[in-house]
């Protein structure tokens, strides 16, 4: 048996950065960028005025003051001339501000006068007293400026793609998205919504593990369920040629009818290890299969989420260009005490406190139960060999990604 850590290294010595490809940005929403996006324009592209209001001279401002409107600025439209001394421009949020202006007064400041008739008609404002004093112009590039870059690897949230798109980029280089086939393996297994015999059960594991990988980025294809015979399980590894990780789901024990190793060797399997030092999570197998990674989890529900989560994650993070390491762990202060550990690291399901300050284990930690699992909002992570933890001691804690 292999160390978590020794494990880890070698799954992700398998999960390589896959080629990258050009998307429109309207399609790029949780890619990971591959290469630097750079700004072609800089925002806002000239001075701006922040407000509905008047443009005017900075030096002119004062309590009772009074301009001559000579014209107006809007969004999209600005105004062409210059303004000169005594001189206002009628402006609106957005619009560039006019040449020799670089003050707004806001329009619930001013007082406006209309006087005069057809060609004569004049407007003016007067400031009035008590009026805001914030200049309400954002100065050209304030926001960014060409040439400003966005570093990859990056995966893209919305924000991201907002300031792509206002850098007047309409395409992003993205690393492809890991195609990931699940094979669940068993004859006690029959799909959701389907009519069990006595005997059987529903593959769950499948739907946890397509879950957590989407929403790291990975395409994820539920194959049929293979069942226990050689045949069965050869037809679903033809139906995963092509992916860039197969993932089978049980038969991975020593039991009789535990057939993964045996036919995905017969395969040709180069196989990096099998079995690793960890509970829930110890009959893993991992190795390449095709030109694919391949990794083996055990079939006990909590058991294939968990190394779903210890090593799928970091793989189809890697695969996608992203820094290669474990899952992170925050140190939080026990409000339940645990016992010594024993010798395989221990990944307890676990409940942060409402405001996230303190974490205690969950009383049964058997790897068949799902609504333990789902109760949890966190793992321990015990080391091998872990000493008795009191109250208030900080131990390591994987949160939240389990639902993810
Ligand atoms: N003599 C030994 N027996 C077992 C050992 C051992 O070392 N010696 N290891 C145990 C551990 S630890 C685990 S974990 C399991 C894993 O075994 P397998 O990977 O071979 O899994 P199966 O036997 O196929 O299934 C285990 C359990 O999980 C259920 N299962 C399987 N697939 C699914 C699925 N897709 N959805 C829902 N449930 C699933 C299956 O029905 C079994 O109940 O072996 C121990 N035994
Ligand atoms: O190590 Mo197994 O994965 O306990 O259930």
């Amino acid at each position: 048996m292999i160390s978590v850590d020794e494990a880890l290294a070698a799954v992700l010595a398998l999960a390589a950065p896959l080629p990258t490809e050009t998307v429109d940005l309207a399609e790029a929403a949780g890619r990971v960028l591959a290469s630097p996006v750079v700004a072609r324009r800089a925002q806002p592209p000239f001075a701006a005025s922040a407000m509905d209001g008047y443009a005017v001279r900075q030096d002119e401002v004062a309590a009772g003051a009074r301009f001559r409107v000579i014209g107006e600025a809007a969004a999209g439209h600005g105004f062409d001339g210059a303004l000169e001394p005594g001189q206002a421009v009628r402006i609106f949020t957005g619009a560039p501000l006019p040449r020799g202006a670089d003050r707004v007064l806001i329009q619930e400041d001013v007082d406006r006068t209309e006087g005069g008739r057809g060609d004569d008609a004049t407007v003016s404002i007067t400031l009035r007293d008590g009026f805001d004093t914030a200049r309400y112009v954002r100065p050209a590039g304030g926001d960014f400026d060409i040439g400003a870059t966005i570093p990859a690897p990056r995966r893209l949230r919305p924000a991201d793609l907002a300031l792509i798109a206002a850098m007047n980029q309409p395409r992003v280089e993205v690393f492809r998205r890991p195609d990931v086939a699940l094979i669940a393996t068993g004859d006690e297994l029959v799909m959701p919504g389907e009519d069990p015999s006595p005997d059987q059960i529903i593959a769950s594991n499948s739907f946890g593990l397509k879950a957590m990988l989407e929403a790291q980025g990975a395409r994820a294809r539920m194959l049929p369920i293979a069942r226990d015979d050689r045949a069965s399980l050869e037809q679903a590894f033809e139906l995963a040629r092509g992916a860039d990780l197969v993932v089978t789901i049980g038969g991975a024990s020593v039991g009789d009818h535990d057939l993964v190793a045996g036919v995905a060797g017969e395969r040709g399997l180069d196989q990096a290890f099998y079995k690793v030092a960890m509970r829930p999570g110890k009959p893993l197998m991992a190795g390449r299969l095709d030109g694919a990674a391949m990794i083996g989890l055990p079939g006990n529900p909590v058991s294939s989420m968990v190394c779903g989560l210890v090593f799928l994650v970091p793989m189809v993070r890697a695969m996608q260009g992203l820094p290669a390491g474990p899952m992170p762990t925050r140190m939080v202060p026990l409000s339940a005490p645990l016992e010594a550990n024993g010798r395989r690291a221990h990944y307890m399901r676990a409940r942060l406190d409402e405001d996230g300050s303190g974490v205690a284990a969950l009383d049964r930690q058997d790897s068949s139960l799902l609504s333990v699992l789902a109760a949890s909002d966190a793992l321990i992570v015990r080391p091998v060999g872990d000493t008795a933890r009191g109250i208030g001691e900080r131990v390591p804690v994987i949160v939240q990604r389990l639902h993810d």
